[in-house]
């Protein structure tokens, strides 16, 4: 058979099938290629809200209480979370909003009161970062029976070396509908964020995740 001299002569050769076939598995690589890339999540679009912001959620936990609690913040979000524990300072740095939370597990003491990585990740992560202007909400989580007069005191620790880092302090919550007496987690008569009780009101605490998030959302959170 005489050389193919495609694509100039190739009608009359049976080359020109092999040529079409080519050109269908790149037509069909092509599409598949987009389609996935269209509903693969890059890093950022993990993070991303509608409205653009790049808001992260940290949690650390004992148990497994602030893990959940962490996960209902998430889906009302729409965002992912994550252990702060497993998470590099870059990632913290390229948010615009942050969504931290702990148990209070060292009662009554004046610093490390989480009893997780939080308590070293406060005093040797952060006051290295800066985070000024950041926009951070905490949430705690604890036990207001047992521990009346401590109440989800980590979650106050978390704000106050969050806010001396610069950081502007979002999502107060009202004290109205818990039983505690004192809580280290109380700034002018209001909660420093979202408070849940896993042991006590664990069917309180996705309603009250929702309506953090709804009110986070009102004040230009994410
Ligand atoms: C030894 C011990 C100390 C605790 N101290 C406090 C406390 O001071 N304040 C509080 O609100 N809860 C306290 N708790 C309750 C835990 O914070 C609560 O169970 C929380 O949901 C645990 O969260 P985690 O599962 O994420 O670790 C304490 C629990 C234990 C067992």
């Amino acid at each position: 058979m005489s050389r193919c001299k495609w694509p100039n002569n190739c009608s009359s050769c049976s080359h020109k099938f092999d040529i079409m076939k080519f050109i269908i598995a790149i037509v069909a690589v092509s599409s598949f290629s987009g389609t996935t890339l269209a509903f693969a999540p890059s890093a950022s679009s993990r993070i991303a809200t509608a409205l653009n912001a790049k808001v992260g959620i940290y949690y650390s936990t004992q148990t497994g209480n602030c893990e959940i609690v962490a996960e209902y913040i998430a889906q009302a979000a729409g965002l992912e979370f994550a252990d702060i524990g497993d998470v590099s300072d870059d990632m913290i740095l390229g948010l615009d909003s942050i969504i931290v939370g702990a148990p209070t597990w060292n009662t009554d003491e004046e610093e490390e009161r989480s009893g997780t990585e939080w308590d070293t990740w406060l005093y040797s992560s952060l006051p290295k970062l800066d985070l000024s202007g950041k926009k951070v909400a905490v949430f705690g989580v604890g036990d207001q029976q047992s521990y009346n007069d401590y109440y989800c005191d980590a979650a106050g620790e978390l704000y106050d070396q969050f806010k001396k880092c610069g950081c502007t302090m979002c999502g107060f919550t009202s004290i109205e509908g818990y039983e505690h007496s004192a809580s280290k987690a109380e700034r002018d008569g209001k909660f420093v964020g979202l408070m849940c009780d896993e042991d006590n009101q664990y069917d309180l605490s996705e309603g009250r995740a929702k309506d953090w998030v709804d009110q986070l959302k009102g004040e230009g959170f994410f």
